[in-house]
Parts: C-alpha cells; structure tokens; sequence
C-alpha cells in the first residue's frame, strides 16, 4: 500500500530527518507547529479523512457501529432528519470541523435554521446525527504502521466543555471489558482505513455498555497528549516512526494514571494571559505537572493555549491534584505521596497487634494510611473503603481482625487489589476462630493470611508485594533479610563461645 503522508524521507547533512507530508487537515498542521515543526504541506487531500460524512458512510459500510446519520441539503431535509431521529439533534459540517468548530445542536425544529445558520449554511456541506445517549466519551489513539500492523494506546476518557476536550483522564475509568470493546471499535475503524501515522478515535460509551464510534482524526490528537509523559512511546514520536516506516514503539503507561487539562483561553487579551500564567504558577508547584504552553501569539476565549499533564499513582490522586490546581486560591496541593498500604482492623483493640505492620512500612518508608473498618460495626464504611481503595493509589490491603473475623475476606471480595490477613487473638478461643475465619476463604477470592497476630509479617509480605516493580525497595527487602541473617549468626557466635548459662544470665 502507499503511505498517504509520506513519500519522500530525506536526511540532511546534518542527520535532520525530514518527512514529506503530503496529505494533512488543518488540525494536524496547528499540531505540528504547536510542537515547533515546520510545515510546508502540499494541497491534496484524501477525500475519506476529509469528508466526515464520507468518512460515516465509509464506517457504515464496514459494519463498525455509529450513532445514525444522513446528509442534508436543505431546511426540508433537515426536519425530515429531525421527525426521524428526533431531538436534540446534531448537526455536523463535512469539513473543518473540530475544537468546537462546525458543530451545532438543535433542541427543537424552531432551532433548525439558527443551527444551520451558525454552521455557514448548507453550502457548507451539512450532515446530522441522532442524539448518541452516552455516558462517557472515551476515545483511543491507534498507530498504524506502513506495513499495516497495528498498535492501540489505552483507552481514555475524555471530557468535553462546550465540544472543546477539556479534561483527559488516563486510562479511563471504566470496566476491562468495555476498554477491550472501546479498543476492537477502534482497531476496527483504523484497519479500514488506508495510510500510515496516528489516528485519533473518538467513542460514545452509552447506558447499556455500547461503544459507537463518532470519529476519527488521522494525526496525533488532544486526546493523545498525555502520552508524552505517561507512556513510553509518545503520540507524536509514534507518528513520526510510523510515517517514517521505524518500527512502532511501546504505547503502554509507564505511570498508572494520567490527567490533562487544557489551559482554554479565559479571556480575550492581555487578561487572558494573566489568568493562564496564573494556573500555570499553580501548576508548576505540583511535583508530577508538566506545563505546556503553545505560544500562539493572541490570547482568544475558549482558544487552545497549552496543556498541563499531571502523572501519578492513581486516578483518584491526579484528580485530587487538579482540583487544588483548578481552585484559584489554593496555594497547598496534596501531596504527591498517597498511601500504598492501607491497614485497616475491627476495633482499636487490635491495634497494638496491627500498629507492627506499621512499624515494618515506617522502617521501609512506604507510605500508608491506618483505619478501623469494622465488616459487622460499620459495614458501610467497609463497602466504600474496599471498592474505592484500588482508584485512591493504595496497591496492598492489610487487613486484621478477632473472633469471627470477616474483615479481611469481605474486603478481598470487594476489591482486585492483594488482601493480607491478620487473624488477631481476641477471644476466648486464643486466635484460633479468626485464624480459620480468615484462611478458609472459599476458591476465587484469595486472603493471603499469615500466623495469630503476626503483623509484622503482615507488614514484611506488603513490602515485598509493592518491591515486584520497586528495584529499591526490593533491594531494601534484600537488606534487610541479610541484617536478620547477621543477627542470628552474631548470637549463634556469642552462645558458642559464652556458653549457654552465661548467655542466659549475662
Ligand atoms: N470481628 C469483628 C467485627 N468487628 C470487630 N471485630 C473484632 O472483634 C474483636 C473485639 O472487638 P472489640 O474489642 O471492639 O469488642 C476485635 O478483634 C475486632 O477485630
């Protein structure tokens, strides 16, 4: 096949690569030079990337689902489309359309005209589309490479204000099995397409978990610029390699989550720049934000002006952080620390038990967070804690109880994350009713239980746990095994050469 975007690769004297790009929509060309490219782009254009509405129709016939839609030519079409589809009811322009551009909503068949009006009229080249109930937009930044192999980034979600992306959140909150949906649309629609680069596919996740497909922009994409801090490969190094005919790099995350933020123009002028400059001075004090600023020379309302990239341990903490980024008086960001371990117990009896898992993660410097979260006392609190601990950045639960000591398995059935068990002695039975409530848990939801009481066990497994891609902290754990070594050995030496009496009664 013939890459569309590139034909001619030439090298400089000087080493400089430079990619010819024949086919490119405006959008791309903004792109470009926001990333200081220098662009020099020939007329011609490919009809099917161009042309949304060809572009639908192209889908359609692939089978790949959509919301509904047709083309319309004048006032009598479109309330046909209307009586049809019902309202409110979307109405696109064929071309240049994107940012919020060429996009207009009519709530009634009153607000037709004005629709159209606001678009430039049908000369423009209109199209509608029913209403797609979503829940969730989410989109996927696929590569394909010239030989067509194909590689998909992580879904993401993404928010829109007023049709301009506003907030990315990555990788989107939602279930495995919707990513995979979202991910086969989106492998899907670039397979039937032709060329080499990036290509941007945007998706509606509607109420009953269907992803149809809204669009797709063939180049590097808003929905993309997390990549550059948060996954290995980033977008626009990924295009290039892609164009070029380098094999394709790494799309996964090398940080679990992501968020950016768009720093939209808030008002015209030389205020607007004082209001940017003023979230970026906030954002820079967050330890994990990078701050991209595009330098467009005018300062316009709801204009793209730069992004802010905020990366970290969760979903939950990189939202937290753009809150307090967003707040304008706001001059303290949570911090960038949040709690690994959760240790939680029954009751404040257990703590002189449970506080020994706590000394073993002090000593490791992992940070963690101690609660008491009764399954019988307060079982609320024990549903939201579980099912909310993964999305705040906690990766290991230390759980302990006495008696009948359901804590542990409970919590491991409302969470993915590993649940360590502490079965403590608390009543009349010595241990022995919260050791055998703990381990015999039945098969498909795992407690990892360790003996009565032995929290620092507890403490000692989470830290080899969290050390599986923590090389320092393993190497810690390595340390440490070797200093207990050493302790015994140093007894075994002193008893030997001291004597057993002697070293009983010093
Ligand atoms: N199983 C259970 C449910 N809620 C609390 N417990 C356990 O009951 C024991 C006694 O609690 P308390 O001292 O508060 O009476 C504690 O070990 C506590 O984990």
């Amino acid at each position: 096949m013939t890459a569309p975007w590139s034909r001619n690769l030439q090298r400089d004297r000087c080493g400089v690569l430079t990619v010819e790009i024949e086919h490119v929509d405006v959008a791309t060309l903004e792109m470009l030079e926001q990333q200081g490219v220098d662009c020099q782009p020939k007329a011609s254009t490919i009809r099917i990337i161009q042309d949304k509405y060809l572009q639908k129709v192209h889908f359609s016939q692939h089978a790949i689902p959509l919301p509904e839609f047709m083309q319309i030519e004048d006032l009598e079409g479109a309330k046909r489309a209307g009586d049809l589809f019902g309202y409110p009811l979307m109405i696109k322009s064929k071309r240049l359309a994107y940012d919020g551009r060429g996009n207009a909503v009519a709530n009634s068949v009153e607000e037709l005209s004005s629709a159209v009006t606001a678009l430039g009229g049908f000369d423009r080249g209109l199209y509608v589309e029913k209403w797609a109930p979503f829940v969730k937009e989410l989109a996927v930044i696929v590569a394909r490479e010239r030989d067509d192999s194909i590689l998909c980034y992580p879904v993401v979600e993404t928010i829109h204000r007023e049709n301009i992306c506003h907030i990315v959140k990555a990788p989107a909150n939602v279930t495995w099995e919707i990513r995979n949906r979202a991910t086969d649309v989106a492998y899907k629609a670039v397979s039937s397409l032709e060329g080499a680069g990036v290509f941007a596919v945007e998706l509606f996740l509607t109420g009953d978990g269907q992803i149809l497909l809204n669009e797709v922009a063939p180049r590097p994409h808003n929905s993309g610029h997390h990549t550059i801090e948060s996954c290995y490969t980033s977008q626009y190094e990924q295009h290039l390699r892609a164009v070029a005919g380098l094999p394709l790099g790494d799309p996964s995350m090398k940080s679990p989550a992501a968020i950016m933020y768009n720093i939209l123009g808030e008002d015209e002028g030389e205020s607007g720049f004082v209001l940017a400059h003023q979230l970026i001075r906030r954002a820079l004090s967050i330890p994990r934000a990078t701050v991209h600023w595009y330098d467009k020379p005018e300062m316009r309302k709801q204009r793209k002006m730069g992004h802010v990239t905020i990366v970290g341990s969760s979903l939950g903490e990189v939202e937290e952080q753009l809150k307090a980024m967003l707040k304008e008086e706001s001059s303290s960001y949570p911090s960038a620390v949040t709690p690994h371990v959760g240790i939680i117990m029954g009751s404040d009896s257990d703590l002189p038990v449970m506080k020994d898992a706590a000394r073993i993660l002090d000593m490791f410097a992992v940070p963690y967070e101690v609660k008491i979260v009764s399954a019988h006392r307060t079982p609320e609190v024990m549903f939201s804690y579980a099912s909310s601990a993964w999305q705040r950045g906690i990766q290991v639960i230390i759980a302990g109880a006495g008696g009948a000591a359901h804590l542990p398995g409970m919590v491991a059935a409302l969470t993915p994350l590993p649940v360590i068990g502490v079965p403590v002695r608390a009543s009349a039975l010595d241990g022995l009713d919260s050791l055998l409530s703990i381990v015999q848990m039945p098969r498909g939801v795992p407690v990892a239980t360790v003996a009565i009481n032995n929290a620092t066990n507890a403490g000692l497994l989470a830290v080899r746990m969290l050390g599986i891609k923590d090389v320092d902290l393993l190497a810690r754990m390595s340390q440490y095994q070797e200093d207990t070594k050493n302790d015994v050995l140093k007894k075994a030496e002193k008893l030997e050469n001291d004597g057993w009496e002697s070293y009983l009664n010093p």
